[in-house]
């Protein structure tokens, strides 16, 4: 499998470090809000990797942290009279509602910053004794000029960098790319006792910490969104390469960014739109579908008519496995002739599906297989197939599907909704006195095995 390592800038073949197992570990959400539609591209893109690396047999180790101390957390905590706490106990509990439906596997494990106070303060006790670290006025800053392949990742010397980036000034710091590894507190913040008075983590360390307290000193993926590359990952790699000596992370991955007409989509330009927003019009699956209807490194315009596209994409596959499912109840019989001569397509779907997920994961391409795939399923699964061939089709549409997590509800719980949904049409209709459409819907129905009923009490409906 070949990963783009931004690190080399190339596409890579993946190695982990111990034989069959990967340790992984994903930038996540600072809680002060609902999470976005761009936000949601790294979560949903990550967690397709690390599905797919378990399908292909890795035992893999996910952590995903939350940011649950920072400067947005205290003033919003601020302005609505909660503790800074309070504010990100209530967008944990926010961001696990909408990452489950999302289709987001919970990570092995979701750190959170506050419960690693202890760690960061040990970690950058370490940098300061090996003269990576200064104190003044009870702030902790990493003395950049000390570490020599500054700028590794983000392929910058550190003298560009520090023409190119517009940094505030700062008596306090010896050099301009220096950062904050501990911040003094200030009036009204939340603040831990450390060696240099009380204060609170800087944002980078944090990562540091917590990828090597949970999966050690040399893990295999760190990734993120590409605004992470500078200066977030590059300070990560220079916090914990100076402390260990050894390599950070072997595989650094990137993903693109969700734009509105052509602009980033963030918070604090207000161009965003929250996923919870999208759950009240959208089935969330719908979101999850497109995102991964294009290259994770692609940037992406989001717009309601791209989630109209994808919706509909969506519920052409449930179509092919609805019918699937239909037919299973009702076939019987072993392979026919003709249908062992088709039946090397299978693998060649699957074997073609591999090929675009071991290709920087190309879920792109990966959903246009399926796409293939249920075209042949469409044409070749009828009511005079035997049951095994459309078992074996069946099968394989949904270890396909399931890798990517799509199209993944039964036909039963899929189909009451749209069985409401028709009823609530035909109902329409007949109030409108469109009664030709009204008997259009009720031969639909009857055609999907369902019975329709008109009572006082409303249209009520049985399987035949
Ligand atoms: N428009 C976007 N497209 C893709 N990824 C994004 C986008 N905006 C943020 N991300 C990613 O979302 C993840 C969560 O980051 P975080 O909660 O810190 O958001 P953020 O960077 O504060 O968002 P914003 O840029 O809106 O302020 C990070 O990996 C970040 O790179
Ligand atoms: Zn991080």
């Amino acid at each position: 499998m070949k990963l783009y390592n931004t690190l080399t800038r190339k596409k890579e073949e993946f190695v982990p470090l111990e034989e069959g197992k990967v340790k992984m570990y994903v930038c996540g959400p600072t809680v002060y809000n609902y999470f976005h539609i761009g936000n949601a591209r790294p979560f949903i893109i990550f967690d397709t990797l690390r599905r797919y690396l378990e399908y292909r047999g890795y035992e893999v180790t996910y952590v995903q942290n939350f940011t649950d101390v920072d400067d947005k957390i205290i003033n919003k905590a601020n302005e609505e009279g909660i503790s800074a706490e309070e504010l990100a106990d209530k967008y944990i509990n926010e961001y696990f509602k909408d990452a489950d439906a999302l289709g987001i596997k919970r990570a092995t494990i979701h750190p959170r910053v506050t419960e690693n106070i202890k760690d960061i303060i040990e970690f950058i006790k370490d940098l300061e004794n090996k003269g990576y670290a200064y104190v003044v006025d009870g702030d902790v800053y990493f003395d950049t000029k000390k570490f020599k392949s500054y700028g590794k990742l983000s392929k910058q010397s550190i003298e560009d960098l520090e023409a190119g980036a517009r940094i505030e000034v700062n008596e306090k710091k010896k050099n301009p790319m220096d950062f904050a590894l501990w911040k003094a507190k200030k009036e009204g913040e939340p603040g831990w006792d450390s060696p240099w008075g009380e204060g609170r983590p800087g944002w980078h360390i944090e990562c540091s910490v917590m990828s090597n307290r949970y999966l050690g000193e040399t893990i295999d993926i760190h990734a993120g969104g590409q605004d992470l590359t500078f200066p977030h990952h590059e300070n990560e790699i220079a916090q914990s390469e100076a402390r260990s000596g050894k390599v950070f992370s072997r595989y650094w991955l990137h993903n693109g960014y969700i734009n509105v007409n052509n602009e980033k989509m963030s918070k604090s330009k207000g161009n965003f739109f929250t996923v919870r927003d999208i759950s009240k019009q959208f089935d969330l699956e719908v979101v999850r579908f497109f995102m991964l209807s294009a290259h994770y490194k692609n940037p992406v315009n989001f717009s309601d008519e791209m989630l109209k596209q994808a919706q509909s994409g969506l519920e052409r596959l449930y179509n092919t496995r609805g019918k699937l499912e239909f037919l299973l109840e009702n076939l019987s019989g072993n392979l026919k002739d003709e249908e062992k001569n088709i039946l090397d397509k299978l693998s060649y779907y699957k074997q073609k599906f591999i090929e675009s997920m071991d290709d920087d994961i190309n879920t792109a391409d990966a959903i246009s297989v399926i796409f293939e795939l249920a075209k042949f399923i469409n044409s070749n699964v009828s009511e005079e197939s035997s049951l095994e061939f459309s078992k074996k089709c069946y099968d394989l549409f949904i270890e396909l599907t399931g890798v990517l997590n799509i199209v993944n509800k039964k036909r039963e719980e899929n189909l009451d909704e749209e069985i409401q949904k028709l009823i609530d049409e035909r109902t329409k209709a007949k109030k409108e006195k469109n009664y030709q459409l009204a008997d259009e819907i009720r031969q639909r129905l009857l055609d999907m095995g369902i019975v329709l009923e008109d009572t006082r009490q409303g249209t009520k409906w049985r399987r035949v």
